[in-house]
């Protein structure tokens, strides 16, 4: 039979990285990876993977454990949600904000319940996977309202939307993104406790710095690349400072001289959400030849 497990020797030295294993975090940190072309091979079942062009070992935990192994030092780098930082309770460096995994973490109530105010849940039953941050919540107002019994805070998985339904709970706490699976369970939120997003953290005592600067970097260039493209145009000396104010670039524009020296030919990165309101905004000021580019990888 072949050995699939992998000794515990071959991770000594090795950078290890934390990605979530399953969920909506996965595909995206898959993307994340190839575009920092940190590679592997991963065997099946295996939740421990090599690099095979770097020292890293990338080992695939549930998104909630990854800040509490990041901020014991057992993994030096992780990527999972801020309501999970915030859950565990752990100090860990926030490097990079991911900009996906975005989503509200909401007290949420029964529609027909005419519940409005957080207030009004004191003394109650909640149901959550956020026991820690609900009962530091709920925690606050029991003290200010002192109710006969406090808040009764309990604990599932998964698919806490269903526990009012069930009779469990007279109001939850659970994330809200487009609010499909909140408004199906006849539910409507009356308090944002926080907002989320995934981010890239490391353990603030982890002996290897330097290499994790060197990830976080590409990391960045990778967000970078993906939120940016690129727009080069010419305009008319006489119309520089219009066509600047409309496209600063993240630290300025590159501006070349032209074969006439009237006009001049500026590159600069623009948001891509902003590109096509850009391009409209050059062309009412005379730009020409405007030219977007798609960007594979940057550092700035
Ligand atoms: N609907 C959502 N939209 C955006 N981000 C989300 C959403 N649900 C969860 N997240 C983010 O992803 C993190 C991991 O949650 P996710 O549901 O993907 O994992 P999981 O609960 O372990 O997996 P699964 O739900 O498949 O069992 C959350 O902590 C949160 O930061
Ligand atoms: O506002 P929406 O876009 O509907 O997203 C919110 C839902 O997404 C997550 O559930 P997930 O699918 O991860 O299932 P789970 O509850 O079993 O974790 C979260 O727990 C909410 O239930
Ligand atoms: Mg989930």
């Amino acid at each position: 039979m072949s050995n699939i497990n992998i000794d515990v020797k071959e991770l000594e030295g090795k950078l290890l990285f934390a990605i979530p294993k399953k969920g909506r975090l996965y595909q995206k940190c898959q993307q994340l990876l190839e575009g920092a072309n940190i590679q592997y091979y991963r065997k099946n079942r295996l939740d421990i993977a090599l690099s095979t062009n770097l020292p890293i070992a990338l080992v695939f935990l549930p998104a909630a454990d990854i800040p509490k192994f990041v901020a014991d030092g057992k993994i030096d780098l992780g990527i999972t949600g801020q309501d999970m930082i915030a859950e565990s309770n752990v100090n860990v460096h926030q490097l990079v904000e991911l900009g996906f995994g975005k989503c509200d973490l909401c007290i949420q109530v029964p529609v027909a319940s005419n519940i409005t105010d957080p207030k009004q849940l004191v003394g109650k039953r909640i149901v959550t996977t956020f026991t820690h941050l609900s009962k530091k919540f709920f925690g606050k107002l029991d003290e200010e309202l002192k109710p006969e019994k406090p808040t009764d805070i309990n604990y599932i998985s998964g698919s806490v939307e269903v526990s009012c339904t069930m009779g469990l709970a007279d109001g939850i706490v659970d994330l809200v993104e487009s609010g499909e699976t909140m408004r199906a369970a006849g539910l409507t939120r009356i308090y944002n406790i926080m907002s989320t997003q995934a981010v890239l953290i490391s353990n603030p005592h982890t002996s290897q710095q330097e290499f994790i600067d060197k990830i976080k970097g590409r990391i960045q260039g990778v967000i970078a690349a993906s939120k940016y493209v690129y727009c080069s145009y010419n305009i008319k000396r006489a119309n520089l400072a219009k066509a600047i104010k409309i496209t600063p670039g993240r630290k300025n524009p590159t501006v070349s001289p032209l074969e006439d020296d009237e006009w001049a030919s500026i590159s600069v990165m623009v948001e891509k959400k902003d590109s096509a309101e850009v391009m409209d905004k050059l062309e009412a000021i005379g730009a020409t030849d405007i030219i977007i580019f798609n960007i594979d990888n940057c550092r700035t």
